[in-house]
């Protein structure tokens, strides 16, 4: 197969993973996007630019995660490997819990469907399998592809996902500390297994948490409860809990966002741009931050994106 293009634009959400008790499975494609760049290059090796979100940080080399995930793409198909200039525009925080990881992968995979030029040879599907043979999961993966909220699952290996038709009153609070967590690390903490009556209770509350988010949002609260991975991740996040606990005693329903250390609240519209979590907010952080960023940004209801740039 040969490259069809050589100049590619790509748009990729953060993701907020888990949303309680949907441990590696339920995902919200979040309005804060990554934008980048991919050239062809007729020379070999790679050229990186990063502006904002890990700039100076992340490699400028052939181990950046956006390259290695369009070299895996490209293979994938039989593609040509060739020369690479990457222009990053960073928006989403990194090691905080937002899928940025994911949406490096993902933009990569993307820009290689971009250059392919053949959108049938890189499906959603087969975009989801290689996401997730880099991220090692397919909860933010799922709705970086495919927007808007998912139910990712794996048969023998095999990651698989639906989008699932959201309230349109959900409203993402997203509460972003200063401080970053590795999701590596916040893994290494998880217990290898778990008591029945809590693997029964999470079954309960998953199950719950999809009629919640479709049809019944005033259930929200009840159905973001977990006892799979939160508590167990205390002693690596702690304010991050004491946060959420803060939080769900005025009745919101919040939760740590993917493997933290950031903090989800799923909000009702009460109109005007307001929610019903507003107030509880407020009160919580009592005018002082502390480092702590609020941001509303909506929910992203399209996924990935990849557009040709005419040369
Ligand atoms: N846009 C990017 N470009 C290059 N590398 C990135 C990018 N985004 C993330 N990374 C790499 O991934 C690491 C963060 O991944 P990690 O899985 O620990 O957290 P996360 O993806 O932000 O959070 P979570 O998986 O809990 O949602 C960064 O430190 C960096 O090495
Ligand atoms: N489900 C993952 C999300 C983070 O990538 C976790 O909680 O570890």
């Amino acid at each position: 197969m040969r490259l069809g293009h050589d100049h590619v634009r790509v748009r990729v959400p953060a993701t907020s993973a888990n949303l309680g008790p949907g441990f590696d499975s339920l995902g919200l494609a979040l309005g804060l996007r990554d934008e980048l760049e991919v050239r062809a290059l007729g020379s070999p090796g790679v050229v990186v630019e990063v502006k904002g979100q890990g700039a100076g940080e992340v490699p400028d080399d052939e181990t950046h995660l956006v390259i290695r995930a369009v070299r895996l793409a490209l293979d994938h198909v039989g593609a040509p490997q060739t020369g690479l200039h990457l222009t990053c525009v960073n928006r989403i925080p990194h090691g905080r819990g937002l899928g940025s990881s994911a949406a490096a992968v993902v933009a990569g995979i993307f820009a290689a469907r971009g250059l392919i030029g053949d959108p049938e040879a890189l499906d959603d599907e087969v975009a989801l399998r290689l996401a997730t043979e880099l991220e090692g999961h397919p909860d933010n993966a799922a709705p970086a592809i495919l927007g808007g909220a998912t139910i990712a699952w794996s048969d023998a290996d095999d990651p698989k996902a639906v989008r699932i038709a959201i309230d349109p009153g959900l409203t993402p609070i997203v509460l972003v500390p200063s401080t970053r967590l590795a999701t590596s690390r916040a893994r290494s903490v998880l217990p290898a297994s778990v008591p029945h009556t809590d693997a029964a209770f999470q079954a309960g509350r998953a199950a719950l948490l999809i009629e919640a988010l479709t049809r019944r949002p005033d259930l929200l609260f009840p159905a973001t409860e977990d006892r799979l991975h939160q508590r167990y991740r205390a002693d690596v996040m702690s304010e991050s809990l004491a946060l959420v606990d803060a939080l769900r005693a005025l009745g919101v329903a919040a939760v740590v966002s993917g493997a933290g250390p950031t903090v989800l609240a799923l909000a009702r519209a009460t109109g005007g741009g307001a929610t019903d979590a507003d107030d509880a907010v407020r009160a919580v952080f009592g005018g002082v931050m502390g480092g702590w960023q609020v941001l509303r940004p909506g929910v992203d209801g399209a996924g990935a994106r990849v557009d040709r740039i005419p040369g």
